[in-house]
């Protein structure tokens, strides 16, 4: 081939390339886009995101976009348009752990979905999930986790154990079975489920914004370690599920797993559930079991990190609840109304700490109208959670942590309608109530007996959390004091 030639080639694949890129560019099938920012072409907005996504995409989305930054947009999409937006799209990072998209978190919103959920929550609720009959339970476990701080010499990370009685509250509720505060076994389910939601996190990163990235060494790597973390988890559900199996009478349900065993027979068939294969069981209670063992003791983890580190707020829980409560019984959730303060604090911290940061993604079911634009169908919708609750226009303050905001003149609580934590919609958290739950017994109960501060010879731990599914905050010791002003 002589010269003239080759350069002719390459001269012919430049001008084409060129012109796929400006036709890439130039074509817009949708008008009326909300506004977002201008990415470069092929690789669009990857140059601009670093490490914490929450914050990469509060400064790339400002205003409306279709990364959701704002409480008007998200509710005026998600709560508005509740099943238009209710749908989860097949995301590539979800595709390894979970190649069927089954369970309540995963599931695209179908018929099946739908029957699923409302089992779900059913069954759950015939534990006392949604009822106040779960109240016995936490507080008999706050009685063993009072008596385990008061052996406690010296600083402590009291997260362990406060991790494990909340995590208790879950696995009495599907498997009536509690963990001891020093179990290793139950510890390393705890943190493999730690590292699995930092895993797939970090997948979600990798691949969703760029598939190609999926061949890389380290991404292989990684999609590796995430399935063995899902085996793990899987193989401890089994080892319940299997127990149950055996023990199972005919007419006694003890608890989650005696309710689908029935539910299912022996054929594994049901009228609601369909075919239930053992898989579809182990991905099920994946869906909820990790935000209930995780993201509810992340939240105390932030809470109590809060309440020590701004001093004023935990002498004024203490003086609510020696006000309403006294010290002669354990707090009950019938005091809930009478304690706005304290309410307050809780809320704050799930705005503040920004627990979970991003919402799942959801995926438009119809082309539809928002705020006077349009979001296509199919189209991948994230609520940054983290930039509604730090939005100025809405909280004057986002960056103060100040429970006061909650409540009104008269101290009342008030709510805030930039305020959603648990999301909104369709999808919204299944656990929001039992949460809210275990926050309010827990956190009463340690604060009414003990006194909490930070160790006098270290520095003060970090506010900055760690991004992952969960915000995390970094581990941090605590000085545990009987109270002596009782
Ligand atoms: C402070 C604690 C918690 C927070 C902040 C939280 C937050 C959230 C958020 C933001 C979502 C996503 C909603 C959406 O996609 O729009 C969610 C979904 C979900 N949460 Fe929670 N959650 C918490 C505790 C729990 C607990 C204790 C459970 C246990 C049962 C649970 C079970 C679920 C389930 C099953 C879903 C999926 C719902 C669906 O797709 O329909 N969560 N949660």
């Amino acid at each position: 081939m002589v010269a003239s030639e080759s350069i002719s080639i390459v001269l012919v694949a430049v001008v084409a390339f060129l012109t796929l890129i400006i036709w890439m560019v130039q074509r817009r099938p949708y008008r009326n886009l909300p506004p977002g920012p201008k990415g470069w072409p092929l690789v669009g907005c990857i140059p601009m995101l670093k490490s914490d996504l929450h914050l990469d995409l509060q400064d790339l989305g400002k205003g409306l976009n279709i990364i959701l930054s704002s409480h008007r947009a998200v509710r005026a999409s998600l709560l508005k348009y509740g099943s238009v937006f209710a749908d989860k799209p097949a995301e590539p990072h979800i595709e390894v752990v979970n190649p069927h998209f089954y369970g309540t978190i995963f599931g695209p919103y179908s018929e099946d979905w739908k029957m699923e959920k409302k089992f779900t929550i059913k069954a759950l609720r015939s534990f006392g999930y949604g009822s106040t009959s779960i109240e016995t339970n936490i507080q008999k476990e706050v009685t063993k986790l009072i008596e385990h701080f008061e052996s406690l010499k010296g600083p402590h990370d009291i997260m362990k154990s406060v991790s494990i009685a909340m995590s208790n509250i879950m696995t009495l509720i599907l498997f009536s079975r509690r963990y001891d505060y020093d179990d290793q076994g139950f510890l390393d389910i705890l943190q493999t489920i730690g590292k699995w939601m930092e895993n797939t996190a970090k997948l979600q990163g990798d691949l969703n914004f760029f598939p190609l990235m999926g061949c890389l060494p380290w991404v292989l790597k990684r999609k590796k370690y995430t399935r063995h973390l899902n085996k793990k988890l899987h193989d401890f559900f089994r080892s319940h599920v299997e127990e149950h199996r055996a023990t199972l009478v005919p007419g006694v349900t003890r608890d989650f797993v005696d309710t689908v065993l029935h539910e299912i027979g022996s054929d594994k068939m049901s009228s609601t559930l369909g075919y239930y294969s053992d898989d579809k069981f182990m991905y099920q209670l994946h869906s909820f079991f990790p935000d209930a063992v995780d993201t509810a003791p992340e939240s105390m983890r932030w809470l109590m990190l809060y309440t020590v580190y701004y001093p004023e707020t935990q002498k004024k829980v203490q003086a609510e609840i020696d006000d309403v409560i006294g010290h002669n019984r354990l707090p009950c959730l019938a005091d809930r109304d009478a304690m706005p303060y304290t309410q307050a604090t809780i809320m704050e911290t799930l705005r503040f700490s920004g627990v979970v940061p991003i919402n799942p993604t959801h995926c438009c079911l119809e082309d539809t109208e928002v705020l006077g634009f349009t979001i296509p169908k199919n189209v991948d919708v994230i609520a940054n959670l983290w930039a509604v609750h730090h939005d100025p226009e809405a909280w004057g303050d986002p960056e103060v942590f100040r429970p006061e905001r909650f409540q009104d003149k008269e101290g009342h609580l008030i709510s805030h309608e930039a305020y959603m934590p648990f999301s909104v919609g369709r999808r919204s958290c299944l656990g929001e109530q039992l949460a809210k739950k275990e926050f309010f017994l827990v956190y009463t109960s340690l604060l009414q007996r003990f006194t909490f501060s930070f160790p006098k010879d270290r520095p003060l731990p970090s506010l900055k959390g760690e991004f992952g599914f969960t915000l995390r905050a970094k581990d941090y010791e605590l000085c545990v004091e009987k109270r002596t002003d009782l």
